[in-house]
């Protein structure tokens, strides 16, 4: 299904505010009635309608309904498919024990709704399944029928029969995005969130599991895209916005800080930003990075060589001027990316300390992290250095730098980004899928770009090149990791879309793209070159009409 239906809001581009379990509970609390839980089966229902579509009358629908309100949900939606005429059939192995659940329960049992014990033997026989198991309620793993169920659902989605979950996937824990309790969860083609959007939906497994997310705020949230004004600040704004655990990564946030590339402008004016790294024999890593900040605008590239072995210049890009870094002037930088292809030797460790020194913004990536993690002296320094840096860990890094393991941080990656930032007091970017951006005095940003293509060497150095030329933009380190982490992972899904990717797509063809999706984001927010003020000639041609040309 491609068209947005009616309650629906299609929510991408936009920083949506993300609410985690307690907050959800906090308007359930506030705004709850019966109702709710009819405008939610009145949504799922809609889905399924505009997914059937013109199986309506032929296709059968099978919905598999928990104990809770999850359930209560899905028995709704089936009853309102039933009233419509819908073939439709409710799997409830549990009867629900009470509330809004057991009333959802006895209406479609008086309706008439076929309710049924187990998985009827003809299950693939529909077209259209719903997942009402669980939602955020779910506190243990899932067990007995409800993991036979959940697995007949994951291996029921195909590309011609839709798995829809109601609110999330029965078994994902909606805060962290990891299975609860280790258990399985439901693989579904798409998921209807209710109320309002979730973290675990876009980071740790979530993206997996999920399908295309659809938002059905049911009239409580306004839903509201997260304001550039409210998302710089915790304590301010209103409703969802101040709920808010994190907000969606989106343009609006960032693009506003983008410097104009007005006619006037100099090489200069979009700054200098040297990358540091090139140990002997790993030079390709800072070039790589090298390259991606010269296409994310940067007025001028240094490529600073710690070992031997790096070209005079490099061919495909002879812009950027490579240095030795014992003769390297730092001053002449407005911002560093400091670690692609560093290494751990002594000379990188006095390097990383005189860049910490340098007052200067930083992204500190790869290897200038493992010597974070090595040296708590090191450590300590750039933690008191003050909110300028960025830090760029994936999974692996973060855990060295807090004294953990990679399954650890996985498991929670928020509260991992928390640690960090306690820890580091400045702009840390936790990459993986739904990477993390905590900010300083502003909630964490969750992005939703990016696809298994970035899953290969080199990606991580075409990132630290692009925050590298956003910091050397002017852009603060919250707005320039925001712009880069988006960009980088959108490029990854545009060159996808062209069959570049995500098999076999290369680091080094992210960078001409997000230099395209850059100019496309200023062309829009600043009208194009050439758009000049049209001038009416005062001569008319043969018809008459006043002849119009460009003023030059
Ligand atoms: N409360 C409300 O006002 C609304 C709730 N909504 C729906 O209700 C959901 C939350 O409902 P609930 O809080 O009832 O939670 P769930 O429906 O997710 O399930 C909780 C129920 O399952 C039981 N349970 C938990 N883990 C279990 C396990 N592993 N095996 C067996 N039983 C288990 C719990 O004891 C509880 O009875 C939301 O995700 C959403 O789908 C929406 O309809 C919007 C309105
Ligand atoms: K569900």
């Amino acid at each position: 299904m491609t068209t947005t239906p009616r309650h629906f809001r299609d929510y991408r581009g936009l920083p949506m505010p993300l609410l985690d379990v307690a907050a959800h509970r906090r308007i359930e609390v506030r705004d709850a009635d019966a109702s709710l839980m009819r405008r939610a089966a009145e949504a799922a229902a809609e889905w399924v309608l505009a997914s059937l579509g013109d199986k309506v009358r032929g296709g059968s629908v099978l919905v598999c309904a928990g104990p809770g309100n999850n359930g209560g949900d899905a028995l709704l939606c089936a009853l309102q498919l039933h009233r419509r005429g819908v073939a439709v059939r409710a799997v409830v192995p549990v009867r629900p024990g009470g509330g809004d659940a057991l009333a959802a329960f006895e209406s479609a049992r008086q309706a008439g709704v076929p309710l049924l014990v187990d998985l009827p033997d003809d299950a693939t026989g529909c077209a259209v399944a719903v997942d009402g198991l669980f939602g955020i309620g779910l506190r243990r793993p899932l067990g007995g029928p409800f993991e036979a169920l959940a697995a007949a659902l994951s291996s029921l989605r195909s590309p011609t029969r839709p798995v829809l979950a109601l609110d999330l996937p029965s078994g994902l824990d909606a805060d962290t995005g990891r299975p609860v309790g280790g258990g399985p969860v439901v693989a579904a083609s798409a998921t209807l969130a209710m109320i309002a959007l979730k973290p675990g939906l876009f980071t740790g497994l979530g993206r997996d599991y999920t399908g295309r997310v659809w938002l059905a705020p049911l009239g409580l949230t306004d839903g509201l895209p997260h304001s550039r004004a409210t998302s710089r600040s915790n304590a301010e704004g209103s409703g969802d916005a101040d709920a808010a655990g994190a907000i969606l990564n989106a343009p609006g946030l960032f693009l506003p800080s983008l410097p104009a590339r007005r006619a006037a402008a100099h090489k200069g004016t979009f700054g200098t930003v040297a990358i540091v790294g090139g140990d002997t024999g790993t030079c390709g890593a800072t070039l790589l990075s090298a390259r991606a900040a010269l296409s994310a605008g940067a007025g001028r590239v240094h490529a600073v060589m710690l070992g031997t072995g790096a070209p005079a210049y490099d061919a495909p890009h002879p812009e950027i001027m490579i240095r030795a870094a014992d003769k390297f002037d730092w001053d002449s930088a407005d911002a560093l990316s400091v670690g692609a292809g560093m290494g751990r030797s002594d000379s990188a460790r006095a390097v990383l300390g005189r860049a910490i020194e340098t007052g200067k913004p930083a992204v500190l990536d790869a290897d200038a992290l493992n010597l974070l993690a090595d040296d708590g002296a090191l450590a300590a320094r750039a933690a008191a250095a003050g909110d300028r840096f960025v830090l760029t860990p994936h999974p692996g890094e973060a855990a060295r730098l807090l004294g953990t393991d990679t399954g650890t941080v996985e498991a929670n990656r928020p509260g991992a980004l928390r640690q960090l930032q306690q820890r580091f007091r400045c702009t840390v970017v936790l990459k993986g899928s739904g990477t993390l951006i905590g900010r300083v005095g502003a909630p964490a940003l969750l992005n939703p770009t990016g696809n298994a293509g970035l899953a290969s060497g080199g990606t991580g150095d075409v990132l630290g090149g692009l925050i590298g030329a956003f910091l050397a933009q002017r852009l603060s380190p919250g707005d320039a990791a925001a712009a880069a982490v988006y960009w980088h992972g959108r490029a990854a899904e545009t060159l996808a879309e062209r069959g570049i990717g995500p098999a076999g797509l290369t680091a080094g063809e992210l960078a001409p793209e997000v230099r395209g999706l850059m100019n496309q984001a200023l062309h829009e927010r600043d009208g194009r070159e050439g758009d000049g003020p049209l001038v009416a000639l005062a001569d008319a041609d043969a018809a008459g009409s006043p002849r119009q040309a460009p003023l030059y």
